[in-house]
């Protein structure tokens, strides 16, 4: 497979970003603290995401870790220290939810451990496959604090309340197949392929139309926020606005045409 360097002008400490056509992937890049997510890194994820987003070239984004831990949670050594006041006046989190004004969709390919933060960011995640040897969990109870990055939340929509509760009160880890049970993730694969089959989903997304996918990512996002009738209102809005696209006409054209689609992303 050939993957070259993208935005070769930006080193990144934690970080590693490489491209594969209309794809990029980004590997967290902690090994020896499991990819735990350190300021920096987070800085990082938020900066690097944020340049793919505008750049025409990219259709998808892939965020993997090692085999060993997708993450394993946020940094517990940089936070061991921080007082209330601290935490607060900073707003710690703020910069975490960053992920999620993401308009391009975002695959998580999990592998190892993806726990406490590491598990929030996957969920923040438009699509999360699993290799067999995933393990999930929000551990924080163990820790003496709570989730802090949307776990909570997110977890609940995902899964309903008693199994969040069980998940997040108990702060046991649950494996690949039973995330597979509980619709947490979408497939699971060996472990060694993971990121081969992500990266081909993550390719036939981006091969379609820039906006349309863009505008697919944000109506699902949206029913997390909203009710059905407002849900449905939203959709339709958004379905009316793709006969504003040039890419809705090509769509219908190729297919009464017999041909396949060129989008333009217009
Ligand atoms: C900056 C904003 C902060 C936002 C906070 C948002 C809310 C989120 C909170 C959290 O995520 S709290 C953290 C939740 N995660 C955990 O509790 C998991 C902690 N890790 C483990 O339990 C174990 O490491 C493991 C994953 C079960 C693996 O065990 P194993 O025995 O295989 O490896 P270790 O020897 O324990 O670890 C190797 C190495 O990695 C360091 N490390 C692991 N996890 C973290 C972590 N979350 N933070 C910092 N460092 C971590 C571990 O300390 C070892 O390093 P050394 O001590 O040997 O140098």
């Amino acid at each position: 497979m050939f993957r070259k360097a993208l935005f070769r002008f930006s080193t990144y400490n934690f970080i590693s970003v490489t491209q594969k056509g209309k794809v990029a992937l980004i590997q967290l890049n902690r090994p020896k603290a499991l990819n735990a997510l350190c300021d920096g890194l987070i800085k990082e994820l938020n900066q690097v995401t944020q340049e793919i987003d505008a750049n025409p070239e990219y259709g998808s984004i892939v965020i993997t870790g090692s085999e060993k831990a997708f993450a394993a949670g946020a940094d517990i050594k940089e936070m061991q220290d921080k007082s209330f006041p601290q935490v607060q006046n900073i707003q710690m989190l703020a910069s975490w939810e960053n992920l999620t004004n993401i308009k391009k969709p975002i695959l998580a390919a999990v592998n190892g451990y993806a726990l406490g933060g590491g598990f929030e960011l996957a969920l923040m995640c438009d699509i999360i496959y699993a290799g067999e040897n995933a393990k999930f969990g929000l551990p924080e109870i163990t820790l003496g604090t709570i989730p802090g990055c949307g776990g909570t939340q997110r977890l609940i929509r995902a899964v309903g309340k008693s199994k969040a509760m069980e998940m997040t009160l108990t702060g046991e880890f649950i494996d690949a197949q039973t995330a597979l049970s509980y619709g947490l993730v979408s497939k699971v694969v060996p472990a060694q392929n993971l990121v081969e089959e992500t990266l081909k989903v993550a390719e036939k997304i981006a091969s379609f139309s820039k906006p349309v996918a863009a505008l697919i990512k944000d109506t699902i996002n949206e029913a997390e926020n909203i009710g059905l009738r407002e849900g449905v209102k939203y959709e339709r809005k958004a379905f009316y606005s793709t006969f504003a696209t040039q890419d809705r006409k090509e769509g219908m054209s190729a297919f009464v045409e017999k041909r396949k689609p060129s989008w333009t992303d217009n």
